[in-house]
């Protein structure tokens, strides 16, 4: 395998002790899916293992429990209470607080949906834990309907919305990506957050800190490409990087799975799921250069 040269200012995942074992590398809680879209949840559970993290556990309405247990062996599932509409209703909230007890980071939003119930449980669990947390997709839809916009975040959060995700955010439906990028980091500094900007050339922003992902192709404009996003952050976190630094870290593999994807493949042809088994090769080329980078 050719080796790479990685960028300057690339987080460096620590090399793995010898001794160290599954709790070393952390509890992730992934908290997603409705009737329908039992898929993308998956999607970012597997890339949450393949990206690193000790222990991934999947918590999802029980309708499709079995759909997403089935997808990979090596994550848990927590069966969550499902409404008539297939999404997860207000009182999910008792269940998946006993999980977040144990959880050192927690990821929310893909396939949950949108509903009443859904809008208070995302905004409370946001509010209320106190690790890091990825926000995607519908999470951010709810979190966008709050009706307080400027606070902070009280702990630390990694939004990754696309520009339509964006826009909601920021209540400007006309937003284009150069005024979206403008307006990322004025996000992230004001509300204390990490906002990861999507897009053909991603942007990763703590207010402060930019930085312009190189590294991705348009074989990731597919269905569920983001979801595995979400799972890959926090795996990075799982793994005690800084919610910047996991956020730069995972973009930046993402990107360069997709690139090693589409050597074998083809950028039409390149699926989310394919994408997974890039993951590995990724983080392949860039433990080794890391490693070529301090030897
Ligand atoms: N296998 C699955 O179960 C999948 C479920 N998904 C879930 O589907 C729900 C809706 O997600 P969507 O992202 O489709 O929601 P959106 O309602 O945000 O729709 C995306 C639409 O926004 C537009 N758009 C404009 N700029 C864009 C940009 N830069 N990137 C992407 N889209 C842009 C596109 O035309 C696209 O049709 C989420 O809960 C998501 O997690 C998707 O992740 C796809 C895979
Ligand atoms: N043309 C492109 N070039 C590089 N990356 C892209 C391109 N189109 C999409 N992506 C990447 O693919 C992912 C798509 O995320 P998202 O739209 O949330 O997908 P989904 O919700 O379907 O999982 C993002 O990481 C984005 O940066
Ligand atoms: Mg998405």
């Amino acid at each position: 395998m050719s080796s790479i040269s990685l960028p300057a200012g690339l987080p460096i995942l620590p090399r793995r002790d010898q001794h160290s074992h599954k709790g070393t590398f952390g509890r992730a809680l992934l908290i997603g899916g409705s009737v329908g879209m039992a898929g993308s949840i998956s999607l970012s559970a597997r890339a949450c293992l393949k990206g690193g993290a000790g222990l991934v556990t999947v918590a999802v309405p029980d309708a499709i429990l079995d759909t997403v247990a089935t997808f990979d062996a090596a994550y848990m599932t927590w069966p969550l209470p499902t409404d008539r509409s297939g999404h997860l209703p207000f009182h999910a909230k008792s269940k998946i607080s006993e999980k977040l007890e144990h959880a050192d980071c927690v990821a929310i939003g893909p396939g949950l949906g949108q509903s009443r119930g859904l809008f208070f449980l995302v905004n409370d669990l946001v509010d209320r834990f106190s690790g890091p947390m990825v926000i995607d997709a519908d999470g951010l839809n709810l979190v966008a309907q709050r009706a307080e916009k400027t606070e902070p975040f009280a702990a630390p959060r990694v939004l990754t919305p696309h520009l339509g995700e964006f826009r909601r955010l920021v209540g400007k439906p006309q937003l284009t990506m150069e005024e979206a990028t403008a307006s990322a980091i004025e996000f992230a500094d004001k509300r204390k957050c990490v906002l990861v900007l999507k897009g053909s050339q991603t942007l990763v922003t703590d207010g402060t800190r930019q930085w312009k992902n190189p590294t991705g192709n348009p074989g990731l404009a597919t269905g569920g490409s983001g979801d595995v996003l979400t799972g890959l952050t926090t795996a990075m976190l799982a793994q005690r990087l800084s919610v910047y630094d996991a956020a730069v870290l995972a973009v930046y593999l993402h990107g360069l799975a997709a690139d090693l994807a589409v050597q074998e493949t083809s950028q039409p042809g390149l699926t989310a799921s394919d994408l997974l088994d890039f993951l590995e090769s990724a983080l392949c080329q860039y433990t080794q250069a890391r490693d070529a980078n301090s030897a």
